[in-house]
C-alpha cells in the first residue's frame, strides 16, 4: 500500500464507527480528508449525521460532498471526531497543527466525547518532538511573544530554532482565526504536559499543538494492516 491507501484505510476503518443519527467533528488535513469523502458517500446513501468542520478547508469539502453542517453554537456537545495527527503515542498523545487548523482542531475535540485519529504508520512515535511543535499566536506583539516563548523553550532546549511559519507567497501563513504560527524544533519532547502547561501560560500564545488527553483512540494503517489503540467504540 502507498501512503494514501493507507490514510484511505484508516479513515474507511474509522468510518465504520459512524451511526446513525451523530453529531460528528471533522478533521483537517490529507487523512482527515479521506473520512470526509468516505463519510459524503455515506450521507448520499442515506446516513444522517450533522457535522462541524475544523477549518475552512474541511467546511469547503464537506459541502461539496452534501455534507450537513452545524457549527459548536447550535450543537455544542458532539459524539466522535476523527482526525489526523502530524504525531501520536502510544498514550495517545498527539502533535497536531501541521495543516495550521490546530486551535478549531482542539475546541472540536474538546467538545466530543470521543476523538479517534487516523494515521499512517510514519506518525506513530516513541517520542513525540521530531515533528516541529505548532505554536499559534496572536500577530500583536509578535516579537514579544516570540521572545518569551523562546525563553521557556530554552530552559529544556537551549538552542531550539522557532521559527514563524510563512505560506508558498512568503508572507506570514495566517489561521482561520486569523493568528500566526510559529513552529519549535524540539526533536524530543519527553515531558509533553510540563510543555504545554508553561506554553499555555504566555501571554499572546492562542494554542500549541500538544493534544494531550484529548484523543481516546486511533487507527494506524500500516504495511502490516491496521493497528487500533485505544478505545475506538
Ligand atoms: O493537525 C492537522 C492540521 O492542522 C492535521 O491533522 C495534521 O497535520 C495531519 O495532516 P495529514 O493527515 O495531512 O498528515
Amino acid at each position: 500500500m502507498n501512503a494514501e491507501e493507507m490514510k484511505r484505510a484508516a479513515a474507511a476503518r474509522a468510518a465504520e464507527l459512524v451511526r446513525d443519527g451523530m453529531r460528528l467533528g471533522l478533521g483537517t488535513g490529507s487523512t482527515a480528508r479521506h473520512f470526509v469523502a468516505i463519510l459524503g458517500e455515506k450521507v448520499r446513501a442515506g446516513l444522517k449525521v450533522v457535522c462541524v468542520p475544523t477549518s475552512e478547508a474541511t467546511r469547503l469539502q464537506a459541502e461539496a460532498e452534501g455534507i450537513p453542517l452545524t457549527t459548536l453554537d447550535e450543537t455544542p456537545a458532539l459524539d466522535l471526531t476523527v482526525d489526523g495527527a502530524d504525531e501520536l503515542d502510544d498514550s495517545l498523545r498527539l502533535i497536531k497543527g501541521g495543516g495550521g487548523a490546530l486551535l478549531r482542531e482542539k475546541i472540536v475535540a474538546a467538545a466530543s466525547r470521543r476523538m479517534v485519529v487516523i494515521a499512517d504508520g510514519s506518525k506513530h512515535v516513541d517520542v513525540l518532538g521530531r515533528f516541529p511543535l505548532p505554536i499559534e499566536v496572536n500577530p500583536f506583539g509578535l516579537r514579544a511573544t516570540q521572545e518569551a516563548i523562546a525563553q521557556v523553550l530554552a530552559r529544556r532546549w537551549p538552542s531550539a530554532p522557532l521559527t514563524l511559519r510563512r505560506g508558498g507567497d512568503g508572507n506570514p501563513f495566517v489561521t482561520d482565526g486569523g493568528h500566526f504560527i510559529l513552529d519549535a524544533a524540539l526533536q524530543r519532547i519527553e515531558e509533553p504536559e510540563a510543555l504545554a502547561s508553561d506554553l499555555v501560560a504566555i501571554p499572546g500564545v492562542v494554542e500549541h499543538g500538544l493534544f494531550l488527553g484529548l484523543a481516546s483512540g486511533a487507527v494506524i494503517a500500516t504495511e502490516a494492516g491496521l493497528v487500533e489503540l485505544g478505545e475506538l467504540g
